[in-house]
């Protein structure tokens, strides 16, 4: 039997890697955004053109380390940045940042052609997901889901509650979820499989 845990485990369990065992968080999201892009190139996808769409937050920042992995090997890969740029967390700056050094291209939100990428990777919300989801968050899950591309979720499908599986309003559908340290107990439930897809878990390092 796989080892689940909840969203508040999860959270506490990456808390507890920062503060008492002293491993940054940006080490954590290195190896979480390498594991990710491992899963990816396992794949038999075709990655001729890749779009990460990333929310504000720490799994927005993965899915900005991913495209920085994806992009230095020669992926042609663009970025949507979701959220209020007031709000980036500190590591999302980081990678942005990172990002722009290698002029991985933002594309404009208004203006998105959905049909022309082949994976899209889902980066808007992991374990912080604390409310339904609302406003133009909704529209961009629905383009996501109704796009061609293949769908790698980035440690939850944006949407859905890890702990319960359940769909707070709308969710990314993934046909593939690459989940850190341990599946949430929502993950595993038969309701979450059409949103995560094949689930794979991935050690970065965090026990609990
Ligand atoms: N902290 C750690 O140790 C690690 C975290 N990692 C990543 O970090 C993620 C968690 O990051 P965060 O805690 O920054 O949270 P998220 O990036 O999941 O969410 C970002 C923010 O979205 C906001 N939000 C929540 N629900 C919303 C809604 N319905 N509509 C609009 N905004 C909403 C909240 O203010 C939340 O802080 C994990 O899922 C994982 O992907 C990884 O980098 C590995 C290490
Ligand atoms: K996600």
């Amino acid at each position: 039997m796989m080892k689940t845990i909840s969203v508040k485990q999860a959270q506490q369990a990456d808390l507890k890697t920062q503060k008492e065992v002293g491993i940054p968080g940006l080490v954590l999201m290195e190896r979480a955004a390498l594991k990710a892009a491992d899963n990816l190139w396992h794949t038999n996808w075709n990655l001729n053109h890749v779009l990460v769409v990333a929310g504000s937050g720490n799994n927005g920042g993965d899915g900005l380390a991913v495209a920085r992995l994806l992009a230095v090997k020669g992926v042609h890969v663009d970025i949507l940045l979701l959220g209020n740029p007031k709000h980036y967390s500190d590591e999302h700056q980081t990678q942005l940042h990172t990002c722009k050094y290698y002029h991985v291209p933002v594309v404009d939100p208004k203006n998105v052609d959905w049909k022309k990428y082949t994976v899209i990777i889902d980066a808007i919300f992991g374990t912080g997901l604390s409310r339904p989801v609302a406003g133009n968050y909704v529209d961009f899950i629905k383009k996501i889901n109704q796009a061609p591309a293949r769908v790698q979720a980035i440690d939850i499908p944006s949407g859905l509650n890890g702990s319960t599986g359940k769909v707070m309003g709308v969710s990314v559908k993934a046909d593939l979820t690459s989940t850190f340290a341990y599946a949430k107990n929502g993950m595993v439930k038969p309701e979450a499989k059409p949103y995560i897809g094949k689930l794979i878990v991935n050690d970065i390092g965090i026990y609990c």
